[in-house]
């Protein structure tokens, strides 16, 4: 029977990281990735930038499409004040069960909703779901063809207010072209890239941080 990497990034976080300790859990990740497998968490210096702005926007709501192994969820729930929560969305079940165990090794739970499903069925289901008017922070980080559909959907329900922030991954590598043109070029949104590498590697890659002027 052969485990997959999530579950060995899992195993690594157990055995290397304190229960209750979320930077522990965020190196031992990052230490696994570095030295034993790569694998698609936004990484240690993508992840200093995104530290910076979740600390700088202090947000009540935070939305995440994209947990993976819940690796950026535990960063941002880990900074956040009480009450604040982060609803994170996985569409692979597999990752979604991973992430739950990793959050949780964290001490995270009570800060984070982690969600099961596709971003398009979803986002329209937010306000109803968990009684909120809009989100004070985005981080964009699943299919880099939903960026921008999916960027268009909030506005349209009503999820961005004057000052929303959104912070996409990957912009360059692998890429969301049309979503960085739209944010650029919007008289509603005010852009600014933030140069780094792909996680764990020297490749070019950044995010992009967009505030909705509403
Ligand atoms: O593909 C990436 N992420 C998305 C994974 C799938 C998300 C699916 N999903 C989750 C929630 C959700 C809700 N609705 C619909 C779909 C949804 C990704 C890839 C790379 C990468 C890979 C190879 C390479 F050579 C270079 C770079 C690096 C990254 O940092 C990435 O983030
Ligand atoms: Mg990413």
């Amino acid at each position: 029977t052969h485990s997959t990497r999530p579950q060995r990034l899992l195993s690594a976080v157990q055995k290397n990281a304190t229960r209750g300790d979320p930077s522990s859990v965020v190196k031992a990740i990052d230490q696994f990735c570095r030295q034993k497998e790569w694998a698609m968490n936004v990484g240690d210096e993508k992840g200093c930038i995104l530290d910076l702005v979740v600390s700088e926007v202090n947000p009540t709501f935070v939305l995440e499409l994209g947990t993976y192994c819940g690796y950026s969820t535990v960063r941002i729930a880990r900074l956040l004040p009480p009450h604040a929560k982060v609803i994170t969305l996985e569409f692979n079940p597999d990752f979604a069960a991973i992430a739950h165990q990793v959050i949780a090794w964290a001490g995270l739970e009570d800060k984070v909703h982690l969600i099961v499903g596709a971003s398009g069925d979803w986002i329209p289901k937010m306000k109803e779901q968990f009684g909120l008017n809009s989100f004070d922070l985005v981080f964009l980080d699943h299919w880099k063809d939903r960026y921008l559909p999916d960027t268009k959907l909030m506005e349209e329900c009503g999820l961005l207010r004057q000052g929303s922030i959104l912070l996409a991954d990957n912009v360059i590598c692998p890429g969301a072209p049309d979503y960085l043109d739209y944010v650029r070029r919007s008289s509603q949104y005010e852009s600014q890239y933030f140069k780094s590498h792909l996680e764990y590697t020297k490749v070019e890659d950044g995010l992009e941080k967009s505030i909705f002027l509403g």
